[in-house]
């Protein structure tokens, strides 16, 4: 059964997914550990709440640390197959990436290569595709490499716009969306691996 690492910033709405594919059987998988870089971020609690080690891994608690080494170290210690980036918002480092090569799986709410790169996350994101007057707009699941969202594509989902669409109902949508999608892209991974 393979392991995965879950890294978020806020909700962990991706390994909430995961997490009940998992549970259903769905996902030959299981998540092993939570790491957050945020102290207040929900997603502890949630995996708390499965009894799944979490841990926070920021400069305010290691201040001295290599804070992606830190990560490595303790994805190696849980002996995580795979990484899935859930809503995580800094941008990680080489050594990171080479300990876990084509191991490290993102889910970026647009349609890439379109409203990417540094600055494009969460609402930011929703808020650019509205204001270019995009037709659609969906998810992208893929491949994590040493730049913001040019990894290797797995899967990509996308819908067509309402025409009063808003930020908060594009948000929603995508969300709802990715937790099909992420699952979708992790069974292509996991089940060829
Ligand atoms: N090496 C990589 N690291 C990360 C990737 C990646 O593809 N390669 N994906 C991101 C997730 N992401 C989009 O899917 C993303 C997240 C955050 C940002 C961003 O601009 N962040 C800000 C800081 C925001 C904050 O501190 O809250 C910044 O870098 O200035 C862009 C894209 C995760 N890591
Ligand atoms: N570019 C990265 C990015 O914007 N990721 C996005 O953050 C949301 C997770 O939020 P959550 O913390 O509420 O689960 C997801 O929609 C994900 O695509």
């Amino acid at each position: 059964m393979k392991r995965i690492g879950i890294l978020a910033s806020h909700n962990g709405s991706g390994f909430e997914a995961i997490q009940k594919a998992c549970e259903q059987k769905i996902l030959n998988a299981q998540v092993v550990l939570v790491i957050s870089n945020n102290t207040d971020a929900k997603v502890l609690q949630k995996a708390a709440n499965k009894n799944i080690p979490n841990f926070i891994v920021n400069a305010k608690k290691y201040p001295d640390e290599n804070l992606d080494e830190k990560i490595t170290n303790l994805m190696c210690e849980f002996r995580v197959d795979y990484i899935f980036l859930s809503g995580f918002m800094k941008k990680l480092e080489k050594n990171l990436i080479k300990s876990f090569k084509n191991r490290i799986i993102n889910s970026h709410p647009a349609l890439l290569p379109k409203f990417g790169g540094k600055g494009m996350y969460g609402t930011n994101v929703h808020k650019a595709v509205i204001k270019a007057k995009e037709k659609s707009s969906g998810c992208t699941v893929h491949y994590v490499n040493e730049n913001y969202d040019e990894g290797e594509y797995i899967l990509q989902k996308s819908f067509l716009l309402d025409e009063n669409e808003s930020v908060e109902s594009l948000e929603n949508k995508i969300k709802s969306l990715e937790a099909t999608t992420i699952v979708e892209a992790l069974k292509k991974v996991v089940n060829n691996s």
